[in-house]
């Protein structure tokens, strides 16, 4: 892969949902290793620190039915312009999460500097609920669908643009718990889904293979959103909503490899990781070691 140099940028925030402990992922991954684990593989990597998320946020119900509005879109606000300038710099943005609210503010960032941006979210769940749809408000149920263009304006216009990605250009994998306003709308919209059901038919070897030429053939370049969560959580238990039935430790790291031979993903997101809820930290570590993956470590 292509890359010149890799910046981190920690995102501290657990507003979009409602189980804390979310917001200490950053510290939880740096402290797995991530940026020793990339100087062993010869990268240049560049850590930016955390943006900073005020302790005291207003957690009282908004007039919306959207928890947290006003700070959810503030952070993700600053969070695009923070990916918006490391995408200039051409260095490989990878954001460390938080809750995957932040995917908003990472996909405002990310896509402007894309003709047709190509987007793998590697998810439990398909994030594409609306407030109509949303069964609890949680806006980190919701940012697929803001980067199609769908929700709260204040959402969907960071950075003064939507969309900011095409249903056509999204491929999920891993889902396993949509909820029936997402359901409608994948089928609408014809968004490339592959659940565990198609990962257990084809293996996990044959959904990358679809899922890479699938995308070579309409993007330029390719955002990787990996929520920890879509991993079975025998192997990351420590997420805010887990479901049975993930995508396993060698299937994982495969996607990984299997991309990093791609040479499409050009930034990437690491979200939902909840130290609180872990064992011995192992979510992290498991989330780092896939990182090595997708950047180009080999077992050989
Ligand atoms: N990024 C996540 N873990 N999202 C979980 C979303 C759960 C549920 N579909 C909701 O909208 O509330
Ligand atoms: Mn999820
Ligand atoms: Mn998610």
């Amino acid at each position: 892969m292509n890359i010149g140099k890799i910046s981190l940028i920690g995102v501290p925030m657990d507003l979009g949902q409602t189980r804390r402990g979310v917001d200490m992922g950053p510290s939880a991954i740096r402290y797995a290793g991530i940026v020793e684990r990339f100087k062993n593989l010869q990268l240049e990597v560049e850590d930016l620190g955390d943006i900073i998320i005020s302790r005291t946020a207003n957690r009282a119900p908004s007039h919306s039915k959207l928890k947290n509005l006003p700070v959810v879109a503030e952070v993700n606000r600053l969070l695009a312009d923070k990916v918006d300038e490391i995408m200039k710099n051409h260095s490989f943005p990878l954001v460390l999460g938080g809750d995957h609210s932040i995917g908003i503010g990472t996909l405002a960032g990310v896509a402007k500097h894309y003709r047709n941006l190509g987007v793998i979210w590697f998810d439990a769940h398909g994030d594409l609920n609306t407030e109509e749809t949303s069964p609890s408000g949680n806006i980190h149920g919701m940012p697929l669908a803001v980067s199609m263009g769908l929700g709260h304006p204040d959402l969907v216009n960071i950075q003064g643009y939507a969309p900011k990605v095409k249903p056509e250009h999204i491929v999920i994998i891993g889902a396993r718990s949509l909820d029936e306003g997402e359901k409608k709308l994948i089928k609408e919209k014809g968004i490339k889904v592959y659940t565990m059901h198609e990962i257990d038919r084809l293996g996990m070897a044959m959904v990358m293979e679809q899922c890479i030429t699938y995308l070579r053939e309409r993007v330029d370049g390719v955002h990787l959103s990996l929520d920890l969560d879509a991993l079975d959580p025998a192997d990351a238990p420590g997420v805010g909503t887990p479901v049975n039935g993930g995508v396993s430790y060698r299937e994982s790291h495969l996607a990984m490899e299997m991309l990093a031979e791609s040479q499409l993903v050009m930034s990437a997101e690491l979200v939902e990781v909840n130290p609180i809820l872990d064992e011995r930290n192992k979510t992290a570590v498991l989330a780092v070691a896939l990182m090595g993956s997708l950047l180009g470590e080999k077992l050989l």
